[in-house]
């Protein structure tokens, strides 16, 4: 078995949506990203190479690459599949929290839920998407920004 972590956070800009778990979420405000800033998968994605010990998002998904410029996040999460297959894992589970004041993420978990799913070639029932406020303190509570932490844990195929 491995353990990973991930942490990701994104600037709110201009915009009228963010992207989170694939989900396109409408909001007063996007993200500042070279991709489409969808904070949840790029944990997500940090957790699994943290648990393969295969480096960081930015190492696998440079952002001086312009391949990725608005990229769709989904497309990382999936090339993390492709290498956990590789070196022998499958997803044990993995849960995700979203940590910001708005948008509210409870209406939109279970569709989040699903796109991993279907991304990792996973059950819906290992994958939990939650959320928390910062009870407005520091810059989530600010709505300067977005934040999202991931777990996971990998066991072997
Ligand atoms: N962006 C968010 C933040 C919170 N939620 C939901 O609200 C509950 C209460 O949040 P607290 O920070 O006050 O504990 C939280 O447990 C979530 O269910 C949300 O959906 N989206
Ligand atoms: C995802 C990448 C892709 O170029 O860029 P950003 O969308 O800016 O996101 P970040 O969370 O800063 O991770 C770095 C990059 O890998």
């Amino acid at each position: 078995m491995r353990i990973g972590s991930g942490f990701d956070v994104h600037a709110f800009g201009e915009g009228d949506h963010v992207m989170l778990g694939g989900v396109r979420v409408p909001h007063g405000r996007g993200v500042v990203a070279h991709s489409d800033g969808d904070v949840v998968i790029h944990a997500l994605c940090d957790a699994i190479f943290g648990a393969l010990a295969l480096g960081d998002i930015g190492r696998h998904f440079p952002p001086t690459d312009a391949r990725w410029r608005d990229a769709d996040s989904r497309q990382f999460l999936r090339h993390a599949a492709v290498l956990m297959a590789r070196h022998g894992y499958t997803l044990g589970n993995a849960d995700v929290t979203v940590i910001g004041e708005a948008p509210k993420v409870g209406p939109h978990a279970q569709a989040m839920r699903e796109n991993l799913a279907a991304d990792l070639d996973s059950e819906i029932g290992r994958i939990s998407v939650k959320a928390t406020t910062t009870e407005k303190l520091g810059f989530c509570g600010r709505g300067e920004g977005i934040a999202a932490q991931a777990c996971v844990l990998l066991e072997r195929a």
